[in-house]
């Protein structure tokens, strides 16, 4: 079955009002590939901005992270609820920064991805592994982890795309290798056939996520088992357009 090529755009922490409104220029006028699902990620203070901006385009937005509670005393938080209340189709969930930096558990990241789906949210579910983890060939034992957690709260995963995103990757210029990237996406496809049931396993959108450039997107794109990518510094540049088109 064919899925639907899936390129999002992460850009963190970064941009001013001006600059991203530059970088929504950039979108809007650029021919993307039709058949390619585009979903960038701007800070929350510039979510509503960016949509706004990006109307009459097939490019939608999506939030870093949200908070699995509806409302109350959670200072700094934004709910689920209120990006749907926004409109905000989408949400990153688990990114390697949110665990490491901010402390999310594999627990949390689950109750999250299960109030955001409840929230009729789609999610972009991110998981991977750290240096240390690869070298001591623990890879596929720690994806796995990370995903059963969600598959303890979560059994619908039509709204959910997995972004692998190896933690030694991110950032860094090192981007894994087609082999490395499609042998963990096969594992992560297995995993879902196993514990999700086949049909779930053929329509899972699984997309790399790490030093993803116009200059290697197109060898990871050709690998069965990849679906699109999560970008981040490139997703900041012209550049981007080129690998949403990396198919052409
Ligand atoms: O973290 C990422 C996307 O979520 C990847 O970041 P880079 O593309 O900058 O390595």
């Amino acid at each position: 079955m064919a899925r639907t090529f899936f390129v999002g755009g992460n850009w963190k922490m970064n941009g001013s009002l001006e600059s991203t409104k530059e970088l929504t220029q950039t979108l809007t006028s650029a021919k993307l590939d039709s058949n390619v699902e585009v979903v960038v990620s701007p800070p929350a203070l510039h979510l509503l901005t960016v949509q706004e901006a990006l109307k009459g385009s097939s490019v939608k937005v999506a939030a870093q992270n949200a908070y699995h509670k509806a409302s109350g005393a959670f200072t700094g938080e934004i709910s689920v609820n209120m990006l749907k209340d926004a409109s905000i189709p989408w949400v990153i969930l688990g990114h390697s920064e949110r665990r490491t930096l901010f402390h999310e558990s594999d627990a949390q990241v689950a109750e999250k991805t299960a109030a955001a789906l409840a929230a009729d949210l789609s999610v972009i579910l991110c998981i991977g592994e750290t240096l240390e983890q690869r070298e001591a060939n623990q890879t596929v034992d720690v994806v796995v982890r990370q995903l059963d957690a969600v598959a303890a709260q979560v059994k619908d995963w039509s709204k959910i795309v997995v972004a692998y995103e190896p933690v030694w990757a991110i950032g860094t210029g090192k981007v894994a290798t087609s082999e490395q990237a499609q042998e963990v996406h096969a594992a992560i496809r297995k995993w879902a056939a196993d514990k999700l049931g086949k049909t779930t396993a053929e329509t899972l959108r699984i997309i790399y996520g790490g030093s993803v450039a116009g200059k290697n997107c197109k060898e990871l794109a050709q690998q069965p088992d990849i679906d699109g990518f999560l970008v981040g510094g490139a997703s900041l540049k012209p550049e981007f357009v080129d690998i949403v088109n990396a198919n052409n």
